[in-house]
C-alpha cells in the first residue's frame, strides 16, 4: 500500500494571516515529489496539515482516501521528519532509534545499519551531536520508519555534500524497494532534481506549479556553444540566467524555442538541452510576479 493525498480548498491561517489559501493538490500513490518554495511560502505548514500535526481552517486534507486529522491508523503511516528531528535531547541515540518501534512498519535492524553506514554513536545523548549528525539521526529514523508516506522537510540542513548523497541514494534505494510516495522539501533544487518524479512549487500560501519533472524542464531551455553565436541567438529571448566558460557559454531562457531559433541554433553549433530546475524556480517565485 501507498498513500495518495488529497488537499481540497485547504485555508491554513495564524490568526488572521493566511500560511495557505483555496490550495487544491493531488500528490499520487507511489511517486517522488520535490516540494519547492521561497522562504515562508507555506511548505511546512503543506507538511504539517499532511501529517495532521496541524488542522486545518477550512478544507479536506485526506491521505490514503481518508481525513487524516485525528485518524491514528493512517498517521501511523505518515512519517513528517522535520529538521533537526524531534527528539528528547537527554535520550542517547541509540534510544532514539528505539522509540521508532511506536511505528507499525518500523525497521529497527535497518535503522541500526543506516546508523552504522552513516557513523552515528549509539551510545551519545542527542544534544551532544553535531548539527549534520543530528539531520542524520532524523534521517534514519525517517526511512527506516518504512512509511507509506513518508515526508522530508529540510532534513538534509547540517549534512555535508558526501552525506546528503548518500542520504539521497539511500532514499531512492528504499524508494526502489518499495514504492511508496516521497515528498522532499528542499531549497538544493538541482541538487535533488535527479530524485523527483514531480514538482510542486508554493508561493505566498499558493499552489503556483504542479508538474511532473520533464514537462517543468521543457518550459525552458539551455543554449550553450560559442558565445558570440550563442549570443546572437538569444537575443531577444528572456534569458534567465547565463555562464560562461573561456570560449563557451551557456544560457538559459524562459521558454522553449520555436522551430525558426531550434534550426538557427543548430546551423551555429549551439547544443539545446533542458532548464536547470533552480533557474526556472527563481525566474517563477520572483519578487512582483503572481500577484505580490
Ligand atoms: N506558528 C506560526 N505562527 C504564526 N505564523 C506562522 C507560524 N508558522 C508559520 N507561520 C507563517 O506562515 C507562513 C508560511 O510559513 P512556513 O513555515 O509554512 O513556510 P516555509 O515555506 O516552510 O518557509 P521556509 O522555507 O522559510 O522554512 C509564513 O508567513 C510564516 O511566517
Amino acid at each position: 500500500m501507498s498513500f495518495t493525498v488529497n488537499l481540497r480548498d485547504v485555508t491554513l491561517k495564524y490568526g488572521d494571516a493566511d500560511a495557505l489559501a483555496d490550495v487544491d493538490l493531488t500528490l499520487e500513490a507511489g511517486k517522488i515529489y520535490g516540494l519547492l518554495g521561497r522562504n515562508g511560502a507555506g511548505k511546512t505548514s503543506l507538511l504539517s496539515l499532511i501529517a495532521a500535526f496541524r488542522k486545518p481552517t477550512s478544507g479536506a486534507v485526506l491521505v490514503g482516501g481518508e481525513p487524516v486529522w485525528e485518524n491514528a491508523p493512517i498517521v501511523s503511516r505518515v512519517a513528517l521528519i522535520r529538521e533537526g528531528g524531534d527528539f528528547d535531547d537527554s535520550d542517547t541515540v541509540k534510544a532514539t532509534i528505539e522509540t521508532g518501534q511506536i511505528r507499525p512498519d518500523f525497521d529497527l535492524d535497518y535503522a541500526l545499519k543506516l546508523a552504522d553506514k552513516f557513523e552515528l554513536s549509539l551510545k551519545k545523548k542527542v544534544r551532544e551531536l553535531s548539527r549534520g549528525k543530528r539531520s542524520v539521526l532524523a534521517a534514519v529514523c525517517g526511512l527506516a520508519a518504512r512509511a507509506e508516506l513518508t515526508m522530508f522537510d529540510e532534513v538534509h540542513l547540517g549534512m555535508d555534500a558526501p552525506t546528503r548523497d548518500a542520504f539521497y541514494k539511500e532514499l531512492l534505494a528504499e524508494y526502489m524497494d518499495r514504492q511508496h510516495t516521497v515528498v522532499l522539501s528542499t531549497h538544493l533544487i538541482d541538487e535533488v532534481a535527479n530524485y523527483l518524479e514531480e514538482v510542486v512549487i508554493v508561493d505566498r500560501g499558493r499552489i503556483l506549479r504542479h508538474e511532473d519533472v520533464e514537462t517543468f524542464q521543457g518550459m525552458g531551455a539551455t543554449l550553450t556553444g560559442p558565445a558570440d553565436a550563442v549570443d546572437a541567438v538569444a537575443a531577444g529571448l528572456d534569458v534567465l540566467a547565463e555562464q560562461r566558460l573561456g570560449a563557451t557559454k551557456s544560457v538559459t531562457v524562459s521558454a522553449r524555442p520555436d522551430a525558426a531559433t531550434r534550426e538557427r541554433a543548430a546551423n551555429a553549433g549551439i547544443e539545446i538541452g533542458p532548464v536547470g530546475l533552480q533557474d526556472l524556480f527563481i525566474h517563477l517565485t520572483e519578487p512582483g510576479k503572481n500577484g505580490a
